[in-house]
């Protein structure tokens, strides 16, 4: 065996072993020790009694100190406010968390509590940019244990997103650079095209209401498969028809659930409860990659590159990384893109003077008969940029930010200007930081693509602007950021294009552009509902 292999081998049966030890302990804790408890209380009292007796007296004993402590001045997170119950257990977070409002509520904790507030027993959420670089830079903390509970915890292989490890995780990332870099970008181009050219087709052709947020979904979802397995799946022109993608985004809450308390899921995996919604994702991705093994790489797909087809690396990886891996494109992929998207045709459509301005950049660089899916004109569409950021500002894919914490053995350390001691878990809540209005002012809660223009110094610059880039970190940051980020803003770019120069949409009749804000969710990525439209040919444009 490879000594990176048996590395990620010995790492991951020493985190079982742990994870063993810990629930044995805990086991001995919760059971043995008032077992032992009630035979001495048993001496006074029928065994009857004294065995209830004992564990409710020992059990409310328990919680009372923990709370007590966790409440108490000597709780290492005792000098940053929040609300009791968030400091008394992690269940209140995971209770607003399954309501889908989290990022809603955090939001509101920091407009009362300022710009660090406690979230969890051990947890804190940061709305000042001046902590982004000390917490996600390169200097920063790795991933929080939260993925662990994300991804129902360990499985054979972990996939990249979840690796704590800052050397190993740079080893696992190298693959999906090269996967990514922009000569690679460029053979993918073909693909987005094809793909985009089917989704206006779709919706140009379905007559009547169209919910774009589905077909937006399917569309990225199609374009995951061809982009990471060298094809798989034909949503645009099936449907959903075996749940693919109601299995995603179901398993959305059930993962949220998790990432609170991740300790949960040793104790799911060890009695086999409630695996089965994120499994069944699991199955579809585990199923194409298996059969993409044998197909061998044909084309240049991700695929190719995570199992180093290319020979860049000194040794072959193991399967269950690639399965892994292929696997993660999918879901942080297709999910992402698709609402991020779907957001930004909202945005449109309620802002019709944007809508009317970007369809005006489109048909100057795209004239009719233009090929819109070509990408060479992105980099010169400067109000297509500024909608993007826009959208992409107000309603990050992630809100509620990318968890970290120290590694275990590393200690504690300053975080701009907080002390974080070590067994803390931090994450800067992005949908606050890129609303907060010391970032960007004015307007900073209304959509307003000009900013981005103003920032560039091509407009001049209304009085009290405030417009900060550190502060506009909708891909995350650091050596964990999105890898795939210049991909997306690709994807995107070719997509807007080519809807505006070959439809006209409206929202369909009596839609209330409310319901999309109500529907939108914080399952970790975004969770959007319905965007009914009417879209309809562009014939006369010159
Ligand atoms: C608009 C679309 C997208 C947005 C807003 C987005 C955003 C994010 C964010 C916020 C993270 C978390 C990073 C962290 O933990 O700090 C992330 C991670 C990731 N994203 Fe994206 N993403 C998008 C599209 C994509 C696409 C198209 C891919 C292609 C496969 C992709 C692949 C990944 C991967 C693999 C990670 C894990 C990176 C790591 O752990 O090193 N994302 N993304």
């Amino acid at each position: 065996m490879s000594p990176s292999l048996l590395q990620t081998a010995l790492t991951s049966s020493l985190r079982d072993s742990l994870l063993t030890v810990a629930a044995l302990s805990l086991f001995f804790l919760l059971a043995v020790v008032p077992l032992v408890l009630s035979i001495f209380v048993g001496t006074h009292v029928s065994i009857l009694a004294a065995v209830p007796l004992t564990f409710l007296t020992y059990y409310a004993t328990l919680c009372t100190s923990v709370v007590l402590y966790r409440l108490s001045p000597f709780h290492p997170l005792a000098r940053y406010p929040g609300p009791i119950p968030c400091k008394i257990s992690q269940f209140w977070m995971t209770n607003i968390s399954m309501k889908g409002k989290r990022h809603l509520y955090i939001q509101r904790l920091h407009e009362k509590y300022g710009d660090i507030v406690r979230i969890g027993p051990n947890e804190v959420s940061i709305r000042d940019p001046s902590a982004i670089n000390p917490l996600m830079g390169t200097n920063g903390w790795p991933k929080g244990p939260n993925f662990l509970g994300r991804s129902m915890g360990p499985q054979p292989m972990q996939a990249m997103i979840m690796i704590r490890n800052t050397a190993e995780h740079h080893r696992r990332r190298r693959p999906w650079n090269r996967a990514f870099s922009t000569a690679a970008l460029k053979e993918y181009e073909p693909l987005v095209a094809k793909r985009v050219n089917q989704l206006v087709e779709k919706i140009a052709s379905d007559k009547g209401v169209v919910d774009i947020a589905k077909y937006i979904g399917y569309f990225t979802y199609d374009f995951m498969g061809d982009m990471a397995f060298g094809g798989w799946y034909e949503m645009l022109r099936d449907g959903d028809a075996d749940g693919r993608w109601k299995a995603m985004e179901d398993s959305l809450r059930a993962t949220v659930f998790l990432e609170h308390i991740p300790w949960i899921t040793y104790w799911m995996q060890k009695l086999g409860v409630g695996a089965e919604v994120i499994q069944k994702q699991r199955s579809f991705a585990l199923a194409r990659a298996d059969e993409r093994y044998k197909q061998g790489s044909k084309t240049k797909d991700l695929f190719y590159y995570l199992n180093n087809d290319d020979g860049a690396e000194p040794e072959p990886p193991a399967k269950a990384q690639v399965i892994s891996d292929g696997n993660l494109a999918i879901i942080a992929g297709s999910d992402t893109t698709a609402s991020v998207l779907a957001n930004i045709i909202y945005y449109l459509l309620r802002e019709p003077t944007a809508y009317k301005r970007l369809q005006q950049e489109v048909d100057l660089y795209y004239p009719p008969g233009e090929d819109a899916t070509e990408t060479k004109n992105h980099t010169k569409m400067v109000f297509l940029e500024a909608v993007i950021n826009e959208a992409l500002r107000l309603l990050p894919a992630v809100p509620s930010g990318s968890q970290r914490a120290a590694y275990p053995g590393s200690g504690g350390k300053a975080i701009g200007p907080y002390y974080l001691p070590e067994g803390t878990h931090a994450r800067i809540h992005f949908y606050s930081v890129q609303r907060d209005p010391r970032n960007f002012s004015p307007h900073p809660e209304s959509f307003w693509p000009d900013r981005w223009i103003v920032a560039e110094g091509d407009i001049p610059a209304p009085k009290d602007f405030k417009h900060n880039p550190a502060a506009f970190t909708p891909f995350s940051f650091g050596p964990y950021n999105c890898v795939g980020k210049n991909l997306a803003l690709q994807e995107m770019r070719t997509v807007l294009c080519s809807f505006l120069q070959n439809l006209d949409l409206r929202f369909a009749d009596g839609y209330d552009p409310e319901d999309w804000i109500r529907d939108i969710e914080d399952m970790f990525v975004v969770k959007k509902g319905r965007l009914p439209v009417i879209a309809t040919r562009r014939t006369h444009h010159s």
